[in-house]
């Protein structure tokens, strides 16, 4: 049977691509900073501009009544983030802006749909790497058209694994952040990385050069193409208590298989966050 929302897919490989473009030539320009939620969650026009080309362009495609937007720069100017029954597109135009602000080489735009709140597929497109990885619900996952699978790897102390720092640089957070990271390490794993950006972040445990990466902090925009793309490689996606992965929590451990997710998570201080589609005045 045909898949029902191939075309769909398909749409948004191109525009990941066109997007990535223009993300590469704004990176030749002088690039004007601009904050949101702290002084280092940073903003600047192309952000603003590349989600206008793609939610533009795919309004154009699809209509505008029919399909519902998510997009990182939409929600920052007031737009609802509510995950509903519709058709919804959920993008993030530049992940992560402060790579692409000190030029440092890892930045995708990211790009997932999903119908009946059910992810149906994830394009991250790296594109300084020009890297292009995607995965439709059932088909498996891909990087430039070659399958990718996660690692076979089951003992934590042969792994590397991925945690990032967020944007909250409240001391008592960053306490705990640290003090995570410091007790994972001492498991100990052969190494930690990261790329800075969650979307690439998650496309390496899809291709096996990571075995886990787990975040509090993030938001949907930033996870849901990965997770797509995760899942089709063969691997995991949990809460960082164990409990079932919710995309609008903020909270995720993505891994190669449960052994390597649940040993990670014996190690996790959780601090509160505020869910994604929490009222605004919560926010
Ligand atoms: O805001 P942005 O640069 O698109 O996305 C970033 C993520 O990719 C990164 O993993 C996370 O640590 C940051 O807090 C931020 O959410
Ligand atoms: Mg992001």
């Amino acid at each position: 049977m045909e898949d029902p929302w191939q075309k769909a897919y398909d749409f948004a490989v191109a525009v990941a691509r066109k997007a990535g473009a223009e993300i590469r030539k704004a990176g030749e320009s002088e690039i004007r900073v601009m904050t949101k939620s702290s002084t280092v969650d940073l903003v600047t026009k192309t952000d603003e501009r590349v989600e206008k080309i793609i939610i533009g362009s795919l309004k154009e495609e699809f209509g505008e009544g029919t399909h519902c937007f998510i997009g990182e720069e939409s929600v920052a100017k007031g737009e609802p983030c509510i995950l509903t029954d519709k058709p919804t597109w959920i993008i993030d135009p530049v992940d992560s802006t402060t790579n692409f602000v000190h030029g440092f080489p890892f930045v995708a735009v990211s790009i997932a749909f999903a119908v009946n709140k059910e992810l149906e597929f994830g394009v991250v497109y790296s594109c300084l790497e020009d890297k292009m990885y995607k995965a439709q619900r059932g088909k498996g996952a891909f990087c430039d058209d070659e399958p990718i699978q996660v690692s076979d790897v089951k003992d934590i102390n042969q792994s590397i694994i991925i945690s990032e720092h967020g944007t909250d640089r409240s001391p008592e957070k960053v306490t705990k952040i640290f003090s995570t990271i410091q007790k994972n390490l001492c498991i100990p794993v052969h190494g930690l990385r990261g790329s800075g950006t969650a979307a690439t972040n998650m496309c390496l445990v899809a291709t096996g050069a990571v075995e886990a990466l787990f975040e509090i902090g993030i938001h949907c925009w930033d996870i849901a193409a990965g997770a797509v793309i995760v899942k089709e490689a063969g691997g995991i996606l949990l809460d960082v208590d164990g409990e079932p992965f919710d995309l609008m929590s903020r909270r995720m451990i993505s891994a190669n298989n449960e052994t390597i997710a649940k040993r990670i998570i014996k190690e996790i201080e959780i601090f509160p966050v505020v869910r994604d589609d929490a009222p605004i005045e919560k926010k």
